[in-house]
């Protein structure tokens, strides 16, 4: 059979996206949900292997396509040691880091995982491209503020890099040439300056940055450190109230923006200063952001989920338009970022990077 197929694998808190393409071409999409009921199975996220696995399994003969129609596989990447951005192949050392979660449990760790498990069977190539561990800093952005404490690059590089690509084609110029603003606002928010394609600085997604709908980004330290140390939270409860218990669900009990606005239309005005206040911090790490450009910024872009959102979109161009323009691409491009990732190198138009050879630190 002609291999002629990629499969790309996207796994999420609730889903894995899956899709599979010919050339720049989708030809077959699905988001396939997971219960809450069915994850708390599992006690790390390695141990979903089998489960999504199976499930991929059982959609692509759903569909009709034989792994042997495949030419690569490729997965959302992880929190690996730290790299430089790229399309990487699947190696039993990014296997060995993905597995013990080197920079900590997230559920793109399995991308890399599965990519292999199904190549493998095929002898074919698997990769991961732009991984959440791609880190780019600059040294000065890594300094904290404590010497046993460093800033971390955990960021949404696939969607941020895949944007701003989008973004100098429209102008029609190499990315290598523009400096953006990037805030990816989805239940995780990152906001980078992405300086001549490198992403020289960001908020760090899980701890830092404007709350956002699951997390509380940055806190007050010291409260947060009396809080730790108040008796009435386990380490593990504090984990889950900083990502996933934080932000917009710790006040109004929903992640959902569109509900929180159906409640703002109805006169909820604590709605309205909980959404609001999320938008103005988006703004202000937007500045701080520029401020790292030294105002030098060609474009703003607002991508992810809740740029769907007039209403937060609104109050955002009105902090930040005076520095540059503010373009909005709702949603994300991640599975085709992830294809296009591969196929530069299949054509020969990038060089397929080794993980063990890049790792920074
Ligand atoms: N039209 C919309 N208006 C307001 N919020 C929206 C809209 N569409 C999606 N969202 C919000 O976007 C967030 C999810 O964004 P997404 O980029 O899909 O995040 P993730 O991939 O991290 O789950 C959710 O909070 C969701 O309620
Ligand atoms: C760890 C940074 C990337 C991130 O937060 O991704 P999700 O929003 O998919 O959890």
């Amino acid at each position: 059979m002609n291999r002629e197929y990629v499969l790309a694998i996207n796994p999420g808190s609730t889903s894995t996206k899956v899709a599979i393409y010919k050339g720049k071409e989708m030809i077959k999409v699905k988001k396939i949900e997971h219960s809450a009921r069915e994850l708390e199975k599992y006690k790390k996220i390695p141990d979903q292997y089998d489960y999504r696995l199976n499930l991929i399994y059982e959609w692509l003969q759903s569909e009709g396509i034989s792994t042997s129609s495949l030419i690569a596989v490729v997965g959302r990447g992880g929190l690996l040691r730290s790299i430089p951005g790229g399309t990487y192949v699947v190696t039993e050392k990014m296997i060995e880091d993905l597995k013990i979660g080197i920079q900590g449990e997230h559920a793109s760790n399995l991308g890399g995982i599965l990519a292999k498990g199904i190549a493998d069977g095929e002898k074919i190539k698997s990769f991961i491209v732009d991984p959440v561990a791609v880190d780019e800093f600059e040294d000065i952005a890594r300094i904290s503020g404590l010497k046993e404490i460093e800033r971390r690059s955990l960021v949404h590089a696939l969607n941020i890099k895949a944007v701003s690509h989008r973004r100098a084609e429209e102008l029609g110029k190499d990315l290598s040439e523009l400096n953006l603003v990037v805030a990816h606002l989805g239940g995780g928010i990152s906001v980078s300056p992405v300086k001549l394609g490198k992403i020289v600085d960001a908020n760090n997604a899980s701890e830092m940055g404007p709350f956002s709908p699951e997390r509380t980004g940055s806190l007050p330290v010291g409260d947060l450190v009396r809080l730790c140390y108040s008796g009435k939270y386990t380490f593990d409860e504090m984990k889950i109230k900083i990502k996933g218990k934080g932000g917009l669900v710790s006040y109004l009990g929903t992640t959902d923006g569109r509900e929180i606005e159906e409640r703002i239309k109805n006169g909820d005005e604590y709605a309205q200063l909980i959404y609001s206040a999320m938008a103005y911090q988006i703004g202000k790490e937007i500045g701080a952001m520029a401020t790292a450009l030294e105002g030098k910024v060609d474009n703003i872009i607002l991508t992810g989920g809740l740029a769907y959102s007039e209403y937060l979109v609104d109050i955002i161009k009105n902090m930040v338009g005076f520095i540059a323009e503010v373009v909005v691409y709702p949603g994300e491009d991640e599975m085709k970022a992830l294809n296009e990732g591969v196929l530069r190198v299949l054509k020969g138009e990038e060089n397929e990077k080794i993980y063990e050879n890049e790792v920074l630190y």
